[in-house]
């Protein structure tokens, strides 16, 4: 089967740093699988999801979407069947709620009947209700509502490959964990394949199907959540470990309850 994304060497450099951003990374990411991204800060892990949707090009090494090797493909073609939420939601602050999801299937000129249809299939499925926001400003929500509506929009033009940057990293715990939940259910259904950047070892344990590990550059290590806390593959991976090991979320997971 050709891996959803696939990483043969790849090195990526930036002027002034005394050592690679990525450094020589190779891993396949099977289609369907939520594979979370986890590290210290600095440590590659935006670098690593900007050279999927070529806002990076790889220094050396090859970085495949479902086979095709990106550098190819032309970027905003590339980036429009990949969706793409971050923190900074970045909103279109003049366009209404309904409007800003509609956004890409506007460019790809769906008919008016099949864009709002699923302008109200996806605020449902993000867990808003479509009377309600769908007429709302983004200025009118709050910071869980601005990243739902984000969240939307990025799944609007059903794109097999979601990446997804500390999206929940500004909210607060209990909007962050029914975010989490909402994600997780949106995946389950979905059968696309999911990136997810995150610090937080509690959420990529709680989220992910893989987890992958990365410290300045190099992978330290890519399995599931179970395999890794069963044996950390190095002394990076058991540190964070043990630093997430007092949030609730880590040890429900650690303990065995699976996730
Ligand atoms: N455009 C750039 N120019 C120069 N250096 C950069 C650039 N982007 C990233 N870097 C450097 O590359 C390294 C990796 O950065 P990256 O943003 O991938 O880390 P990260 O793991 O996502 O960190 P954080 O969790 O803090 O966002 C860092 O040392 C960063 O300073």
């Amino acid at each position: 089967m050709t891996a959803a994304v696939e990483f043969k060497n790849v090195t990526k450099c930036f002027d002034g740093m005394s050592h690679p951003a990525l450094d020589d990374v190779s891993l396949a990411i099977d289609e369907g699988e939520l594979v979370c991204v986890l590290g210290t800060s600095g440590g590659g892990k935006t670098t690593l999801i900007k050279l999927i949707n070529r806002l990076h090009d790889a220094d050396s090494g090859q970085v495949l979407v479902e086979g095709r090797d990106v550098s190819t493909v032309d970027p905003v073609e590339l980036r429009r069947g990949i969706g793409y939420v971050i923190q900074q939601i970045g909103l279109f602050p003049h366009m209404r709620v309904g409007d800003n999801v509609a956004t890409v299937p506007r460019i790809l000129k769906w008919d008016r009947a099949r864009t709002a249809a699923r302008v109200d299939e996806l605020l449902d499925l993000v867990g808003l209700d479509p009377g309600e926001f769908r007429d709302r400003w983004p200025s009118q929500l709050s910071g869980g509502q601005q990243q739902r509506v984000g969240l939307a929009r990025a799944l609007a033009a059903e794109p097999r490959l979601m990446l997804l940057d500390e999206p929940f990293g500004a909210l607060d715990a209990i909007t962050r964990n029914e975010l989490q939940d909402e994600l997780l259910r949106i995946h389950r259904g979905s059968g696309k394949t999911f990136v997810f950047v995150t610090h937080d070892v509690a959420e990529a344990f709680k989220l992910g199907t893989k987890v992958l590990i990365i410290d300045r550059g190099c992978v330290q290590q890519y399995d599931t959540p179970e395999r890794i806390r069963e044996q950390p593959a190095t002394e990076f991976v058991r540190a964070l470990l043990s630093s997430g090991a007092g949030s609730g979320a880590f040890c429900s997971v650690a303990g065995g309850d699976g996730v």
